[in-house]
């Protein structure tokens, strides 16, 4: 198994900063889709179910297995002979921000229901500063995967 992943290391961590870049787009994506929603949108309109469907699709066609493929071949890289000294800092870093990114993953999921349901309690700005969550995770791993401090 060692030899397999060693052997194939640089095809999944090829396959792994594709699976980012997807997953990346979503997260950026939503929560702007989010800010239209309740700032334009009138509730029960064609235009919310409209909005209702592009997010379902982009959370579901895109973002989950955009999340899986991330995790899957992230785990094949850890288990990856050589690539991860955990006595390092940067893995621990990298660990706690995919934690973040992934919780804020499903905090969207819950939002996208709130939406489905007609009762959002959040306002356009509260998306707004929610959105650069994503964008602080971002910095956070890569310059802990790619720096290593
Ligand atoms: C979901 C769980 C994740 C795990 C278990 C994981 C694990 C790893 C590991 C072990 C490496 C190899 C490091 C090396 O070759 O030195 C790697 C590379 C990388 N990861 Fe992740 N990762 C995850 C999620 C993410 C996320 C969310 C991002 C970006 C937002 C990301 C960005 C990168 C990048 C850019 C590289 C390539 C670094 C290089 O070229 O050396 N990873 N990841």
């Amino acid at each position: 198994m060692s030899d397999f992943l060693a052997d194939w290391y640089l095809w999944t961590k090829a396959f792994h900063v594709v699976s980012v870049i997807s997953w990346m787009a979503g997260l950026f994506y939503l929560p702007r889709l989010f800010v239209y929603h309740v700032e334009v949108v009138q509730a029960s309109t064609p235009t919310d179910t409209l909005f209702q469907t592009m997010e379902r699709r982009l959370l579901r066609a895109i973002m989950n297995p955009a999340m899986v493929a991330t995790w899957v071949f992230g785990l094949a890289l850890v288990l990856t002979p050589g690539i991860v000294v955990w006595s390092e800092v940067w893995p621990w870093t990298k660990a706690a921000a995919v934690l973040g990114m992934t919780w804020f993953h499903h905090w969207l999921g819950l939002r996208r229901k709130d939406f489905m349901r007609g009762d959002n309690m959040l306002t356009g700005r509260q998306y707004r500063i929610m959105n650069e969550v994503p964008t602080i995770l971002l910095l956070i791993i890569v310059f802990s995967v790619i720096v290593k401090f």
